[in-house]
């Protein structure tokens, strides 16, 4: 007798799969290869940004108090004492009406406190005049202005992107402490599998879910082991995912999670001695997605059905994974988008429809990305996001405003509202 699975809820599945997370040791790397990594540790200012004041502009560093009589029919002569670029310091006091020849980024020298630009005057020799007063700090960048000593900047378990870098360099990191990445192990079972470079036969077909996880877990920056296909045969099946969970922080199987004869996952399991978390999700496709926990590894048995695994991995693999990196924002983007189409199928479970999410000009939309099983491969190819409709609803309506989570994008958000 076929055994009948309780489906839950997304969001507790969910939570119990990241309940069971274990998160990764810090380590040091080179801040040259931290894109894409999680910080580790807080960067807190350990000086102002900028360190001192200096030019905003080519110009003349003055004393704005120079100035205070300058005006159209008064204009005000300065003599120029010296000459700076960026980098360079002018060590004397600047005294009455001398200006600094200063550009872009160099520190303004002593007893300056305004800059004129070069357009603001009429230069004659060694000389120049303006024709307006200048404020106390008028064009200059102030020090401490974009960053203050002891200010935390940026908080432990953020993305570590190309602006992060930017300031990790500014504050003299050349090694950074960010999270380990997850050593995945993929496996793709099902004796109808060939390899991609396989000619086709009667029966078979070419492993998609492999290829399709590794660009999935290559869009994290995860590295990941392929254990190829496997045809199902239940000794070797267990054979291989206990292999890749001793060489591996999680694994990822593909197919074999159903109530099928050759539906070896279930059985793999419960020989393993795995603890199941869940093997049946109210949601559309993957509802069949399994995850077990063994030795505090986690194990995601992810549909056969492309459709279903595509899904599966984004809804409960990616989060787990950027969990154990320490990421606070663990979760797909999550927005709302106008329908563009009617959708009238009753949703019983949480549907997840791949789509394609952009703006016309006016609004942010939302379409159907094509044929819509969990077999079908050509709309995970065509959409660019998943279209969320929440269960119990039915007969959505072109114009209607739906949830959408944006695949592809480099960070996340904290929380989902599913
Ligand atoms: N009696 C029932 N039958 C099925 C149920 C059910 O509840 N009761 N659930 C259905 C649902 S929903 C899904 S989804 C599938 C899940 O199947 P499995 O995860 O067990 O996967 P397989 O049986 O191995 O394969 C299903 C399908 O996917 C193709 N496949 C498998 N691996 C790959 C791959 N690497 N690349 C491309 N395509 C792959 C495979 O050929 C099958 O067509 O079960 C339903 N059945
Ligand atoms: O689990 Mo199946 O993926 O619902 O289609
Ligand atoms: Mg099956």
């Amino acid at each position: 007798m076929v055994e009948i699975r309780r489906p839950i809820q997304v969001n507790d599945a969910l939570e119990k799969v990241l309940s069971q997370v274990i998160p990764l040791e810090a380590e040091e790397v080179e801040l040259s290869k931290s894109y894409g990594t999680i910080l580790a540790e807080a960067i807190i200012a350990p000086h102002d940004v900028p360190l001192f004041n200096r030019s905003p502009y080519d110009g003349y560093a003055i004393r704005s108090v120079d100035s205070i009589h300058a005006s159209g029919s008064n204009r005000i002569l300065f003599h120029v004492v010296g000459h700076i670029g960026a980098g360079d310091f002018y060590h004397n006091e600047l005294r009455e009406n001398e200006a600094v020849r200063i550009m872009t980024g160099a520190a303004l020298p002593y007893g300056a406190d305004a800059v004129v630009m070069f357009e603001q005057t009429i230069e004659k020799d060694n000389t120049f005049t303006i024709r307006k007063p200048f404020r106390y700090l008028e064009n200059v960048s102030l020090q401490g202005e974009d960053a203050k000593k002891g200010e935390e900047l940026i908080s432990k378990g953020q993305l570590i992107h190309p602006g992060v870098m930017a300031l990790l360099a500014t504050f003299g990191y050349a090694f950074v402490k960010v999270s380990k990445k997850p050593k995945v192990g993929i496996l793709c079972t099902g004796s109808e599998l060939l390899q991609v470079n396989d000619s086709l036969q009667p029966g078979k077909i070419r492993n998609s879910n492999g290829p399709m996880i590794e660009g999935q877990l290559a869009r994290m920056g995860i590295e990941y082991k392929s254990y190829g296909i496997l045809p199902d045969h239940l000794e070797d099946c267990q054979n291989l995912v206990r292999k890749a969970l001793d060489e591996n922080d999680c694994v990822i199987t593909t197919g074999g999670v159903s109530v099928g004869d050759f539906d070896f996952i279930p059985k793999i399991y419960k020989q393993l001695n795995a603890q199941v978390l869940f093997n049946k999700v109210a949601m559309r496709p993957g509802s069949v997605t399994s995850c077990a926990v063994l030795d505090g590894k986690l194990l995601f048995g992810l549909s056969g059905n492309p459709s279903a695994c595509y899904i599966g991995f984004e809804i409960f693999t990616r989060p787990a994974l950027q969990k154990m990196m320490g990421n606070v924002r663990p979760f797909l983007p999550q927005t709302k988008a106008v329908l563009l189409e009617n959708y009238s199928k009753p949703n019983p479970f949480t549907r997840f429809i791949r789509s394609i999410y952009s703006f016309d000009g006016n609004q942010a939309t939302i379409l159907p990305a094509g044929f819509n099983k969990s077999n079908a491969v050509s709309s995970i190819a065509k959409g660019n996001a998943f279209m969320v409709l929440p269960s119990g609803t039915r007969s959505f309506k072109k114009g209607d405003v739906v949830d959408v989570l944006l695949l592809g994008y480099e960070d996340g958000v904290s929380t989902w509202n599913l």
